[in-house]
């Protein structure tokens, strides 16, 4: 992902310009997570079953990436992973309600 902060982390001149690159960084985080959302609730139309719906093997397999790309770009894989868990059970829990609509 290419970020372009107005300020590098040693350019910044006081808590101010830290805290507004920090807002912007997580408003494109929070941007990103609508998108992925959006593949989330699209992904129901291919499902044919709930057990389709979580795809357990798939979960477990992302999370693992997941943590590994976290542990390669020096954060903490197992902080992450757990991040990711949780997130993706919600969205679990919206893939449900969508699938069950349909
Ligand atoms: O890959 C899928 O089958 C999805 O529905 C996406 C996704 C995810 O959010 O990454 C969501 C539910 C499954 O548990 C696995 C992965």
């Amino acid at each position: 992902m290419q970020y372009h902060p107005v300020h590098a982390p040693a350019e910044c001149h006081d808590m101010s310009d830290i805290r507004k690159e920090i807002d912007h960084i997580d408003y494109t985080v929070i941007q990103l997570l609508s998108v992925r959302f959006n593949y989330i609730k699209a992904a129901s139309k291919f499902k044919k079953s709930t057990t389709d719906v979580q795809a357990t093997e798939r979960f477990n397999s992302m999370l693992e990436k997941r943590k590994q790309w976290a542990d390669e770009l020096g954060l903490n894989g197992e902080v992450i992973r757990t991040l990711y868990a949780d997130l993706v059970k919600y969205f679990i829990a919206e893939e449900l309600k969508e699938f069950a609509r349909k």
